[in-house]
């Protein structure tokens, strides 16, 4: 039987396939050559403090559905006011509700640096990426083949852009390590099981060199979690559904981004 992780991939290559029969391939390079360059979200992440990666989801296979989200572009202007430092933006549709459009919408309406989140299986989907305006994208290390991933992040930085690495246990950091990812997010939340281990990013974070950007992702529910990471060693969080179910987006990324700058949080100088 396929792991969650393997049918979401699978449906990203199909649903990219459906796309480039609209889109081939050699257009979808000259409209990402077109684009404006992609902005620094290294350097944004590295700013001082912990910063606050702030998720636009709708849905997602292990809770269902999460908040209607109307208004993306609303949504994430909100978390450019409460002091986000990156957007990250759904696209995959099937179990999260996103899409191409939902980026374009908040693309117009922030100038933070956006993730383009998504089950990135192909080069044609990095190209696609950056022609609608993203500045970094996501790479699954379990998601990969060694020499896949390697082309890719190589394609994604020969564009311009910063891949956010992700991984889940040792082994899959050492093989980021490999691939020279200078962004490694640690997903507390495994993808194939859909389990949450909040001792990943303490285990493996330690392990990094000290020049990668280091984000912990998933199950962070606030400040407390958050001071948590920074103590471990974290120069960001990403997080998705505590800010689209607290009623308050813009308060709760500005609690998280307060939080991360205030002069006593731990790794706030890195
Ligand atoms: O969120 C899921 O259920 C999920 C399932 C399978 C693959 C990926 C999944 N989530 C992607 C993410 O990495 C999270 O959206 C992100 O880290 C934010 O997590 P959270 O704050 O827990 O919503």
């Amino acid at each position: 039987m396929s792991s969650v992780l393997e049918a979401l991939c699978e449906g990203a290559r199909e649903d990219a396939a459906q796309r480039e029969t609209v889109v081939s391939y050699q257009e979808m390079k000259e409209r990402a050559k077109a684009a404006p360059p992609a902005l620094d979200a290294r350097a944004a992440l590295m700013k001082p403090g912990v910063g606050v990666i702030a998720e636009v989801k709708r849905a997602s296979p292990s809770k269902g559905a999460l908040a209607d989200i109307p208004d993306p572009a609303a949504l994430a202007a909100m978390y450019e006011a409460g002091g986000a430092r990156v957007i990250s933006c759904l696209t995959e549709q099937r179990r999260f509700g996103g899409s191409l459009e939902d980026f374009d919408a908040v693309r117009s309406s922030v100038s933070i640096p956006m993730l383009r989140k998504d089950f990135i299986v192909n080069p044609y989907q990095i190209h696609e990426a950056r022609a609608h305006g993203a500045d970094l994208v996501l790479l699954i290390v379990a998601a990969l083949e060694q020499p896949l991933l390697e082309s890719l992040l190589d394609r994604t930085e020969s564009l311009g852009m910063t891949a956010l690495v992700e991984v889940h246990t040792e082994e899959e950091a050492d093989r980021a390590i490999q691939a020279h990812a200078s962004v490694i997010g640690i997903n507390a939340r495994n993808l194939k099981t859909l389990d949450v281990d909040p001792n990943a990013f303490g285990r493996i974070a330690p392990g990094l060199p000290s020049d990668v950007v280091k984000i912990a992702e998933s199950g962070i529910g606030g400040r407390a979690d958050l001071l948590t990471y920074a103590g471990l060693g974290a120069d960001a969080v990403l997080v998705g559904e505590s800010l689209v179910t607290s009623g308050d987006p813009q308060g709760a990324v500005q609690s998280l981004a307060t939080a991360g700058t205030h002069p006593s949080c731990p790794n706030g100088d890195h």
